[in-house]
């Protein structure tokens, strides 16, 4: 037999409504009262709602956003990929930001002076040391490594910011030479050449000195602890506080890209503007002393045989200081591509990049890629869609600063064998930069033999063709090895201080990292 059930006639007869029905005996004060307090409970209930709507519209948002992060050993490149993106995809704020890149550019300037000076000293201001010269081939001293086999040859001489080892100079400074001594006539040269340098020495002592001083305030006192590692890191948000400081004399709270100058205080108490301006008087008043010892035959003679190495950037600067210590100097794009500043920790920039007429956000992350930065990096890796890694290429004869045993290349291949087979970044768009490929075919036409350093390179020919393909061949090695997913390896040969063909190569990313997104959003 079927039952049926009673229809609502009467919602009086709903217990919740019983419930809550006013008591019979409510006064009209209470009345008030309590509609007043359903009012308000109304009125909170619905600012919730509305919160959550907002919250959800946004998380909607960002799952559509693109995370990319550029990984990769120090000075691989990563920033100045990044410095790319953002002239590309939002013009302004570098243009915005290029007053800023003036401290570091004086910077660059006087380190590279300062190590010129140190490497002099320790030459007994002269390149004149034949003995140390036909020892450069001797060394035979091997490092094992896991994936290509790669010597260190003994020190013939400091290498710029890394302990270079055991050197064969004399406490005395002077260089050993078991040849018959030079000619009077060299010799007099010589001589002549070292007053000259003790000259520029004392004329050059403020700009040393300058070093320090910026090296402290561009750190905000966070320079690191351990004597081989020299370099002067800056936390995210840095152009825009220095920016403010030139232009308004107080702190921005955001950077010219939306980057949150979270981390107040990195750059001191202001006082930057003011030491910027006296380092530019500084190096106005020495300017020729620059010229005159970045053209010293002795320095360039100690750089020719690989006494005397500079920073990648320090070629550019020295090459250039007449312009650059203008009293109106403003760095231009190529003067802030070349800028070398160590990145700390992860700072996030954001583009909006056009795909079908309409605009997708895109979160770079930029890392820095010391051994003691990369811890940093993991907590990105779980929403990350794409990662560019970046792998100087150039790098074969280098060591780590921060290790000075550890090969660069190998240490590439390391961390690359270590990203392919990253658990949480098995899906993640992959694409590789060998960088450095204007630096590579110098030093090939420079005449420096990979055998020399990488010992698994045997009697390939040293041109340029041959040692990319080498390397190559080795980093797709690594990728095959780890590639559970059949994942694509995108690789691309890359000189990312170049603009024009590193736009194009940024489209071509750009379009295989919206394929692969278009393809993901398809599927859910
Ligand atoms: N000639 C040349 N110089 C380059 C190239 N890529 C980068 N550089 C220079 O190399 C130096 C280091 O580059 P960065 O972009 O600061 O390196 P990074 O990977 O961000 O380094 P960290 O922040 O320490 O991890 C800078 O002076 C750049 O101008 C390149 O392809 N060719
Ligand atoms: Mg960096």
């Amino acid at each position: 037999m079927l039952t049926a059930r009673r229809p609502p006639s009467d919602l009086h007869d709903d217990p919740l409504t019983i419930a809550m029905r006013p008591p019979d005996t409510e006064t009209e004060a209470e009345r008030r009262f309590r509609l007043q307090k359903e009012a308000e409970a109304k009125r909170i209930s619905e600012a919730i709602d509305e919160e959550l709507r907002v919250e959800k519209k946004i998380w909607d948002k960002k799952k559509q956003d693109i995370r990319l992060l550029l990984l990769g050993q120090a000075e691989s490149g990563k920033s100045t990929l990044q410095k790319q993106f953002q002239l590309i995809y939002n013009p302004e704020s570098l243009e915005q930001e290029r007053i800023s890149w003036r401290s570091i550019v004086y910077f660059n300037i006087a380190r590279s002076v300062k190590h010129i000076l140190e490497v002099l000293e320790l030459y007994g201001d002269s390149a004149e040391d034949d003995a140390l010269e036909s020892s450069d081939n001797s060394s035979n001293e091997q490092v094992a490594r896991r994936h290509v086999s790669t010597k260190r040859p003994a020190p013939t001489g400091p290498v710029a910011g890394s302990s270079a080892g055991p050197s064969r100079i004399p406490a005395n400074g002077s260089p050993v030479s078991s040849k018959s001594s030079p000619s009077s006539a060299k010799m007099a040269l010589v001589l002549e050449n070292q007053r000259l340098i003790a000259t520029l020495r004392m004329r050059l002592s403020p700009l040393v000195t300058a070093e320090a001083m910026l090296a402290d305030k561009l750190s905000g006192g966070l320079r690191s602890a351990n004597p081989n590692q020299s370099k002067v890191l800056v936390r995210r948000g840095w152009q825009m506080r220095a920016a403010s400081d030139a232009y308004f004399g107080h702190r921005a709270s955001k950077s010219a890209d939306g980057v949150d100058a979270i981390d107040k205080g990195a750059l001191g108490d202001g006082d930057i503007v003011e030491i910027v301006h006296e380092v530019a008087s500084v190096l106005g008043a020495c300017k020729r002393d620059v010229q005159q010892l970045w053209e010293n035959e002795a320095v360039q003679k100690l750089i020719h045989r690989r006494r005397l190495r500079l920073e990648e950037s320090a070629e550019y600067f020295l090459h250039d200081v007449m312009r650059i210590s203008s009293p109106d100097y403003v760095p231009d794009i190529d003067d802030i591509l070349h800028a070398r500043i160590q990145t700390m920790g992860v700072a996030e920039h954001q583009f909006d990049v056009p795909l079908h007429g309409r605009m997708v956000t895109w979160h770079l992350y930029d890392v820095g890629g010391a051994r003691g930065q990369r811890h940093t990096w993991v907590p990105y890796f779980d929403d990350a869609n794409a990662i560019i890694f970046v792998a100087p290429i150039s790098a074969f004869d280098q060591y780590l600063e921060e290790d000075p045993r550890t090969n660069r290349i190998d240490d590439s291949l390391q961390l690359f064998t270590a990203i392919c087979s990253n658990q949480l970044l098995k899906n993640v768009h992959l694409v590789l930069f060998l960088n450095k490929v204007d630096i590579l075919q110098n030093k090939l036409t420079a005449g420096i033999q990979v055998k020399k350093y990488i010992t698994s390179f045997g009697d390939r020919a040293n041109d340029y063709e041959t040692v990319v393909n080498y390397f190559r061949a080795h980093f797709n090695q690594v990728h095959r090895k780890t590639n559970e997913k059949k994942r694509v390896l995108y690789s691309h040969l890359t000189s990312v201080v170049d603009t024009k063909t590193t736009r194009s190569i940024i489209a071509n990313v750009r379009d295989s990292i919206f394929r692969d997104y278009l393809k993901s959003a398809a599927l859910v």
